[in-house]
């Protein structure tokens, strides 16, 4: 049998790196050394529907940057589809490139790529381009194809992307940080396998002052260290917040079972992603 892992194309982008890692990892601890085939997706929203509708077995997408923070579509259509389960985490080191045909750097007009890509190179770009334009696409390597035809045109992608689409780099690295790392998640249909990392997200009740001091206790009283809290509006109403957060902690200890049930008093929808282990490369 052979596995379809969806991520956002087109070819070349990180999450297709963070995919292939993945497809590596399954061959590797596997007895049957599970093959999987890549399948890319215009969108990372269309990414994980397409794991939710069926259409492949697993999706990966980056949830979360070390310089960036998270990954906001990502964490609003998880909230949005829950039936999707977080098989895994990897984390995978982001080292930027400047990709053009441009003869020469000061012929550049335009700098297209994913805004977590733009923002992370944020100072270089000031500092190297400043008047040229930036254009946010749906992934780094959305506008490569393009550049041929466009010669006063760069995009920020990885060295691996210029190579796989035979275009020249005109420098590198060239994000403002040099730790600069991705986090991303494995999800599918199928439960969660357990790990040390749980997943969660919730909306409160009432937009009043306290809310989030109860669940925050359960887990404080219980021992159990909370490695990141995000706040997304819910889009219903100005100021109303889901919250979403990790633990570190897996969900079949009795401690995190029992926070958890007594959480969804407190709560108005809660959700829980899972728990997972961590791949780090
Ligand atoms: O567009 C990509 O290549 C992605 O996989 C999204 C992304 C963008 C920037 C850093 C990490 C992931």
């Amino acid at each position: 049998m052979k596995l379809s892992i969806a991520h956002l194309g087109p070819a070349g982008t990180y999450a297709e790196a963070a995919a292939t890692a993945y497809a590596e990892y399954l061959v590797k601890t596997t007895p049957e050394s599970l093959k999987s085939s890549l399948c890319p997706y215009p969108s990372i929203a269309q990414t994980l529907w397409a794991v939710a509708k069926g259409e492949v077995h697993l999706g990966v997408v980056p949830v979360e940057n070390s310089i960036e923070g998270s990954v906001s579509m990502t964490l609003d259509t998880l909230w949005q589809i829950d039936t999707l389960n977080i098989q895994q985490a990897l984390v995978l080191p982001i080292s930027h490139a400047l990709i053009s045909l441009a003869s020469r750097q000061e012929d550049i007009q335009v700098v297209y790529s994913h805004p977590q890509a733009l923002a992370q190179c944020q100072e270089w770009l000031n500092q190297n381009l400043p008047q040229v334009r930036q254009i946010a696409t749906n992934s780094t390597t959305e506008a490569l194809q393009h550049l041929d035809t466009e010669r006063t045109a760069c995009a920020i992608a990885s060295e691996r992307a210029a190579s796989l689409y035979q275009l020249p780099i005109i420098a590198h690295p060239i994000n403002d940080y040099p730790d600069n790392c991705t986090r991303f998640w494995v999800v599918s249909l199928q439960p969660s396998p357990g790990g040390n990392y749980t997943s969660l997200a919730f909306s409160v009740p009432e937009n009043k002052p306290g809310v989030l001091v109860k669940p925050l206790q359960l887990f404080a009283e219980r021992g159990i260290n909370m490695s990141r809290i995000e706040s997304r509006p819910t889009k219903r109403l100005l100021g109303d917040y889901l919250f979403f957060i990790d633990l570190e902690a897996n969900a079949c200890e009795e401690s995190v079972k029992s926070a958890l049930t007594e959480l969804a008093a407190y709560t108005k929808q809660l959700k829980i992603f899972g728990s997972y282990s961590i791949i780090d490369r």
